[in-house]
């Protein structure tokens, strides 16, 4: 049986366990009328039936007995009550379970010719007919009646349907119980059937009888008294379950009804036997005394209590209120479900009136008032049929036939749907599942870019810086592979400027720097022709408007043609791209706009997404905005150096247009920018400039603090301030052909100097919580500032000479830190890293950065192609009349090399050339992405930077300061 059976046999044994019931079996009286020979004998009927359940002995002359003289029952019938009615009133109903799968047994039971036999028959006829009425109302089920006949004579078992006299035996079955073995079961087909059968079982019987009587010579009462013997015929009913199980179940429901006549009751000793009759007597007596016994013990008995025994050791096992011997006799061991199990049962005690069976009646009466209490617990039987099951394991077996004639493919084949379904459906968990990696990817990345770019942008820019000084660079290298790796730490299209310059004629760089002075070539030399210069990248006016304006950056970078002067084209073309916009006054417009937040407001209108946007805009701020800005104001001032930038024009932005008015316009530094760019003679920095020619505003002498360990690494960088003789801030000769050089260079230098900030902050963020972006307001106040900051200040120009540190970053941080308090973290981490980087020379160690050896030969030569590029560039880019417009707008007479020199030195402490004031405008742009870069390291060091108080200001310093150079 396959798992729909198991399933199946689940639920029957839930049918049946909802549908058992308990009751007491049925006890019915009937007592019969005189019999003719009683009448004629003048017996007297001392039983009668006072009402329908009681029944009363009414024999004065036994006054005084102990007996009591009223019994009732379920229902008691009189004399002249028909069997039909015995059956229709009480019977019936009993004996009908059998169609609803519920055993049901009809015991006779009272002493010889009390008219047992005489009630069964009637019984079992309307029984057998009320059942084949019942079939035919349900023609939807199908029923199949056996029946079955067998007679009890001492003690064994013979089939009343066959002339067969071996005896039967019984046999325990796990499932059914006690069977009887090889009984013959006739399929009864009607009610004639049944008489038919039952003829046979009565000729059975008086065979049985006649033999018998032949044996035990004469006496036949006494085989009345034997013929009688328990006679059990068996109704077995079976019938589908469908309107149980539904439909498509096949179980079966199976009871059976048993008639039973038991012999007569009266004792053994009445039978008047010896020998065979004697032995009979006793077999007879003992299955009623038996029947008695169980009768008796099982109406003490709970139901609860024997039915925990199973159904072999009910009979063997003794309970806790004694033993059940259902097995001490044959009739008791058949009938035991029918006494106290799965069975309705009802008994039928017959009694005769006449007062001469008086105490035979009184002992069917006791009989029967034990019977009464015994209790029942009948249940639906279903279970599955032979023929179900062998229909169902036939049905399995033709599937599982079926699935070896036609394997997997089959399945391909023959379900094609039901494939495509399932397909289907696994393609879409798959494109879930691959939706949800791919979002785990995307997160996963997007975090680790996040966290490169924040904790990497620094290293990002030492890296780029550490190309930039190889150790493989001699002396002779050139000055376009310094100059396109320092452009590559952030002005754009580095790359290409780099290859652009790599093309150009490196011995002009070598001419140029033995030329050694530029000073004397700009006023002399003048190398770009004009129409050069209209096509030169750096050149201004309407040239930059026909480029494309939208353009990127890097689209720039690739479409630019590979010559020197690329790199001033591709400034150019950021430039463009503002100018087209917002023309001349748009270029200010990106970078300083007034509405705009130079920190990053458009970076927060245009995050990235997901956790990179979180991470990078939670304090409004994303990094690669941060770039762009970087390059807007690089490009705004790049725009400043143009020497075609017309004056006149509106939108043009010009430094001055005479050095009165360059000393009247001073980009005044704002806190937050702390650029004070060419700062006219209200500056009291260009004032002390002027006053000592040569030497940086401020540049006092002093002692340096100490440098913090932590620094050492990171200031290595400025190894590529070298040493150089010719480069001292006193020497105004000294060639500025490699300024250029050294300020691209110098890029990785400020970076490095960020990086030492970040350091710092790093370092002091226990104890500064914040240093802003303004760190005017949130910088510690340290006691007499003014005077440390220009100690400070001597320290640092002094350092900057020995350890020959870019012309560039000297200009960066001379306009950045003017004296601020906010300042003091910035020039102590640059004392400490020139400490460092003097240390490290004077002990003739090498300094490393990046895994890359910086010597201080190295650092000379840096500084040295630092000036030589500059000094290059300008040559190329300026005629000599456009140097002169550059001149007269930044405040300088062509024909004044003292103011000449004295703006140099306002921008290089030793450098004097007007080259250098050209590219001062780089120096700034790359001064203004050097404060937007401190903004971002201070954001990176996760201290408050919402929204920096200074932004606007700055932005609005800014902007004032830039176009006051108009
Ligand atoms: N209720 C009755 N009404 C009329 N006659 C009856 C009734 N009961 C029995 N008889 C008659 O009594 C006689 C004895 O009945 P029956 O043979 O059924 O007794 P019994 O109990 O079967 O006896 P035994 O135990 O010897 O078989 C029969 O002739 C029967 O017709």
């Amino acid at each position: 049986m396959g798992a729909a059976g198991g399933e199946e046999l689940m639920k029957m044994d839930k049918m049946q366990m909802a549908s058992a019931r308990e009751e007491k079996i049925l006890v019915l009286v009937r007592l019969r009328p005189l019999s003719d020979k009683e009448i004629l004998a003048d017996e007297v009927a001392d039983w009668e039936c006072i009402n329908d359940t009681t029944i009363l002995y009414r024999n004065t002359l036994r006054e005084g007995s102990t007996f009591p003289s009223a019994y009732a029952f379920d229902r008691v019938f009189r004399g002249d009550c028909s069997t039909k009615q015995v059956y229709e009133d009480e019977a019936k109903e009993i004996v009908l379970s059998v169609v609803s799968g519920i055993n049901s047994s009809i015991f006779a039971y009272g002493q010889t010719s009390s008219g047992k036999t005489y009630t069964m028959t009637g019984i079992t006829e309307y029984a057998v007919k009320d059942i084949f009425d019942y079939i035919h109302r349900h023609e939807e089920r199908a029923f199949v009646l056996k029946f079955s006949a067998m007679e009890i004579y001492n003690e064994a078992i013979r089939d009343l349907l066959t002339t067969d006299n071996t005896p039967l035996r019984l046999l325990d079955d796990p499932e059914k119980g006690v069977i009887v073995e090889k009984v013959t079961e006739e399929t009864l087909k009607d009610w004639n059937h049944l008489q038919e059968l039952l003829s046979v079982c009565e000729a059975q019987r008086r065979i049985g009888e006649t033999l018998l009587n032949e044996k035990s010579s004469r006496s036949h009462q006494i085989i009345r008294l034997v013929c009688p013997l328990p006679c059990s015929v068996f109704l077995t009913i079976e019938s589908s379950a469908r309107e149980f199980l539904g439909k498509e179940n096949s179980t079966t429901l199976a009871a059976s009804v048993n008639f039973i006549d038991l012999a007569g009751s009266e004792r053994a000793s009445q039978s008047l036997s010896t020998g065979t009759r004697l032995k009979e007597g006793c077999h007879i007596n003992r299955s009623l005394l038996t029947l008695s016994t169980v009768i008796r013990k099982l109406r003490l008995v709970k139901y609860e209590d024997y039915n925990n025994y199973e159904f072999g050791d009910i009979m063997r096992s003794k309970g806790r209120h004694g033993h059940i011997n259902y097995r001490d006799s044959k009739l008791t061991r058949m009938l035991q479900p029918c006494l106290g199990g799965n069975a309705r049962t009802a008994i039928i005690c017959t009694l005769s009136p006449a007062r001469s069976h008086v105490e035979q009646t009184r002992n069917t009466l006791l009989f029967a008032c034990c019977a009464k209490e015994v209790t029942t617990k009948a249940q639906v039987n279903v279970v599955m049929s032979d023929k179900a099951l062998v229909k169902h394991l036939q049905k399995e077996l033709a599937r599982l036939e079926s699935e070896l004639r036609t394997p997997a493919p089959t399945y391909s084949t023959c379900d094609y749907p039901t494939l495509l379904r399932k397909k289907e459906l696994q393609i879409q968990k798959m494109e879930k599942e691959i939706r949800e990696l791919t979002k785990q990817r995307d997160l996963a990345q997007f975090r680790v870019e996040d966290l490169l770019r924040m904790v990497g942008h620094g290293q990002d820019s030492r890296q780029e810086a550490g190309s930039n000084h190889h150790p493989d660079h001699q002396a002779g290298d050139t000055w376009e592979d310094e100059y396109s790796v320092s452009e590559s730490s952030g002005v754009t299209n580095t790359q290409h400027m780099g290859a652009g310059v790599r093309k150009s004629n490196n011995t002009n760089y070598y001419d140029t720097e033995s030329g050694s002075d530029d000073l004397y070539h700009q006023d002399n030399i003048e190398e770009p022709s004009v129409s050069d210069c209209t096509s030169s990248p750096l050149s201004f006016g309407k040239k930059f408007v026909k480029s494309h304006p939208s353009k990127s950056l890097e689209e720039n970078g690739a479409g630019v043609a590979e010559d020197p002067d690329e790199y001033c084209k591709e400034v150019q073309c950021i430039e463009m791209d503002e100018s087209v916009s917002n023309g001349n006054e748009g270029m200010l417009a990106l970078t300083m706009n007034e509405d705009e937040d130079v920190t990053g407001q458009e970076m927060i209108s245009n995050p990235i997404n997901g956790d990179r946007e979180e991470s990078q805009t939670r304090n409004g701020f994303t990094y690669g905005a941060l770039e762009q800005r970087f390059n807007n104001v690089q490009k705004t001032i790049n725009s400043l150096a143009d020497p075609y930038h017309d004056p006149d024009e509106p939108s043009s932005l010009s430094l001055a247009g005479d050095m009165s008015s360059t000393r009247s316009l001073s980009l005044t530094r704002s806190r937050s920018c702390r650029a004070n760019i060419m700062a006219g003679s209200s500056s009291p920095c260009f004032d002390k400039t002027e006053q000592t020619d040569c030497t940086p505003p401020n540049g006092l002498e002093t002692n340096f603090p100490g440098r913090p360990e932590g620094f050492q690494r990171k200031f290595s960088l400025f190894n590529n301030g070298t040493k150089n003789a010719s480069l001292s801030r006193n020497d105004s000769q000294s060639s500025i052909d490699s300024v250029r050089t050294s300020a691209d260079e110098d890029i990785t230098s400020i970076h490095t100097f960020v990086d030492g900030l970040k350091k710092m902050a790093k370092t002091q963020e226990t104890g500064v919580k914040d240093v802003g972006l303004d760190p005017m307001h949130e910088a510690p106040e340290t006691p007499n500032w003014p005077l440390e900051f220009e100690r400070q200040q001597r320290a640092i120009l002094e350092l900057w000479e020995i350890c020959n540190v870019s012309l560039i970053h000297r200009t960066y941080f001379f306009l950045l830190f003017k004296g601020d308090p906010s300042d003091s973290i910035y020039m102590e981490v640059e004392l400490r890293r020139l400490s460092f980087l003097k240390e490290t020379f004077s002990r003739g160690n090498q300094a490393v950065e990046d895994g890359r050896t910086l010597t201080f030969a190295s650092s000379v030569r840096a500084l040295h192609r630092e000036r030589g590029m500059l000094s290059k560039l300008m040559r190329k880019r300026f005629s000599e009349e456009e140097r002169k417009k550059l001149y007269e707008r930044w405040g300088i007479v062509l024909d004044s090399k003292r103011r000449r020199l004295q703006l140099a030195n306002l921008l290089w402490s030793n450098a004097k050339d007007t080259n250098q004031v050209t590219e001062s405008a780089t120096i700034v742009a790359k001064l203004i992405r050097f404060v937007e870069q401190g903004h971002a390291l201070k954001e990176m060091f996760g201290l408050s930077f919402t929204p920096p108080p200074s932004t606007r200001r700055r932005s609005l310093s800014w902007k004032h300061s830039m176009a006051s150079l108009k």
